[in-house]
């Protein structure tokens, strides 16, 4: 990785050559496979030989890294990564506690299906171990304190979770819009559909929590259209997406879910800069596309867009996008990104006490606390989600108040922390518009068709593009495989 902006090379290799390769070995349908026999006899470097390079990613995240990583593996080497922080990874972030741990403090869990970022994880050599679930979950609700085995689920009841699974059916995961019962579904939040369920009141803090973590909003707030679509991704089954066992949270990285970008990063050495942000786009709808960054111009034939969709907004497009595009840039929540915070302890002693380190409250600051030690358990460690208007964003104060109500689950123990990170995503940096995107009623409906298809020379990628697991890390890199395969083959055409 560099800081600078090396100069574009300019070569006369045989591009075509590489890009004739490439194009068999996409045309195979196994880009990450056939690349490597295209590698051994295409040139090393693509020709850019009018200082245009070939491919321009703007993002340096799982999707743009995937993007990245494919292109090199396919022999091409007319691209560059230009990231707008100073650190790879996105909206994934490893917290380093002494020791050499790491505590995820952004994206960190896998599970079934998520076979994508599991397939990079072996090819990266980065290991994975299962999520610590065993013993009793504290759900703490006012003065009340209770003791519960979940069993590695949110508890939530079956019949209508069941419910819901068959209702996913419907609604294709990469295309809700296109689900036979769009009008109807998608005029209702998730909310709304609940409270015709005849929830119990007690049963409703675990429907809120289990909701506001797989989407990323209260259910009031996220459509049902759009959250059946991810139940769908899930193999048609809420338990899938919502529980620990057999489910989504069900898996960690050896190294933290950062890892992943860190190793790609390594392998593409300077064709990633960093403290790169992207600020306007000129000729996108011509042969050559000029971007405007903090560190001068750059000039490419496909440009990438591996970022967030409302993070789209702040690029400056001229011509300016197309207005269906521009509209679902512009409709796209970017409410305040989530809060998540790392406890450290000596030992996870919660353990020693039958207790599995997790806590559900059901109204305060916390929305799910959990166990996120290292594998072996060697130090404690209790991340939290927490609601951020309910905690105060001085760390001090917020340490200590969630000390004092850990103590309340699981002992004076807990009252003697050795570290604390606080992760608030809405403060620091503007890159990170919002974490996973709970989608409005409505919003598929009049802005679904807008999603995928490139303007021009853009090709839009990021794991809101993702036509299964999107939102997820594995929709990340799905969409940078999608989004290379798109431009190999469009560079092979042209
Ligand atoms: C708190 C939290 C918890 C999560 N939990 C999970 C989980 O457990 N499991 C899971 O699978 N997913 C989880 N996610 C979601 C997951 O992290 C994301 O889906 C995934 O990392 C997105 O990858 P991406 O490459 O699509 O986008 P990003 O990671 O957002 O990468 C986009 C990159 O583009 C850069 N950028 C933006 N604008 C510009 C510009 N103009 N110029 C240059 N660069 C720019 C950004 O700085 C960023 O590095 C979580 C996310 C958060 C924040």
């Amino acid at each position: 990785m560099s800081e600078k902006s090396p100069p574009e090379k300019s070569t006369n290799l045989p591009r075509r050559q590489w890009l004739k390769a490439a194009g068999v070995a996409a045309a195979a349908g196994g880009l990450a496979l056939g690349v490597r026999q295209a590698n051994a006899g295409a040139a090393n470097t693509a020709s850019t030989d009018d200082g245009v390079l070939d491919v321009a990613i703007i993002g340096a995240g799982l999707a743009g890294l995937t993007a990245a990583r494919d292109l090199q593996l396919a022999g091409c080497n007319s691209f560059v990564v230009l990231e707008a922080r100073d650190r790879v990874g996105g909206r994934t972030l490893n917290y380093n506690i002494e020791g050499g741990y790491v505590s995820e403090v952004g994206g960190q869990w896998i599970g079934p299906g998520q076979t994508a970022v599991a397939d990079l994880a072996r090819q990266l050599e980065v290991g994975t171990f299962p999520t610590y679930y065993d013993g009793k979950t504290v759900i703490l609700g006012g003065d009340g304190r209770m003791e519960i085995d979940l069993k590695g689920t949110f508890g939530t009841d079956e019949a209508v979770s069941g419910k819901l699974s068959q209702l996913s059916r419907d609604v294709p995961s990469g295309a809700p819009w296109k689900s036979p019962k769009v009008g109807e579904l998608d005029k209702l939040s998730v909310g709304d559909w609940l409270a015709k369920q005849n929830i119990k009141p007690e049963d409703r803090f675990g429907w809120n929590a289990s909701i506001t973590l797989s989407g990323g909003a209260m259910p009031a707030k996220m459509g049902l259209l759009h959250f059946l679509s991810m139940i769908n991704s899930a193999d048609r089954d809420y338990s899938q997406l919502d529980s620990i066992k057999h489910s989504a949270q069900e898996t960690r990285f050896i190294g933290g879910s950062q890892i992943l970008s860190i190793k790609m990063a390594k392998q593409l050495g300077d064709k990633v800069r960093l403290s790169t942000p992207v600020r306007a786009i000129s000729g996108w709808d011509r042969d050559v596309v000029t971007l405007q960054t903090d560190h001068g111009e750059v000039r490419a034939r496909k440009v990438i867009m591996a970022i967030h969709p409302a993070l789209c907004q702040q690029v400056q497009f001229n011509p300016p996008l197309p207005e269906k595009r521009a509209a679902l840039q512009r409709a796209w929540p970017a409410h305040s990104p989530a809060r998540k915070t790392a406890m450290v302890y000596r030992r996870p002693f919660w353990r020693d006490k039958g207790l599995n380190g997790h806590i559900i409250q059901a109204s305060g600051p916390v929305i799910w606390a959990f166990d996120n030690s290292p594998p072996g358990g060697e130090i404690g460690v209790i991340n939290a989600f927490v609601v951020n208007a309910q905690l105060p964003s001085e760390q001090d104060a917020a340490k200590s108040i969630l000390t004092e109500l850990y103590a309340r689950a699981w002992g004076h123990e807990a009252l003697s922390p050795v570290a604390y990170h606080d992760q608030d995503w809405s403060r620091g940096d503007p890159w990170t518009i919002t974490c996973v995107s709970a989608i409005p009623p409505g919003f598929w409906s009049a802005h679904g068709e807008a999603l995928r298809p490139p303007c021009g020379n853009l090709i839009w990628s990021g794991t809101e593009t993702a036509e299964i697991w999107a939102g997820y890390m594995d929709g990340a890199v799905r969409s940078g495989h999608q989004a290379s395969l798109q431009v190999l083959n469009a560079l092979r055409r042209a």
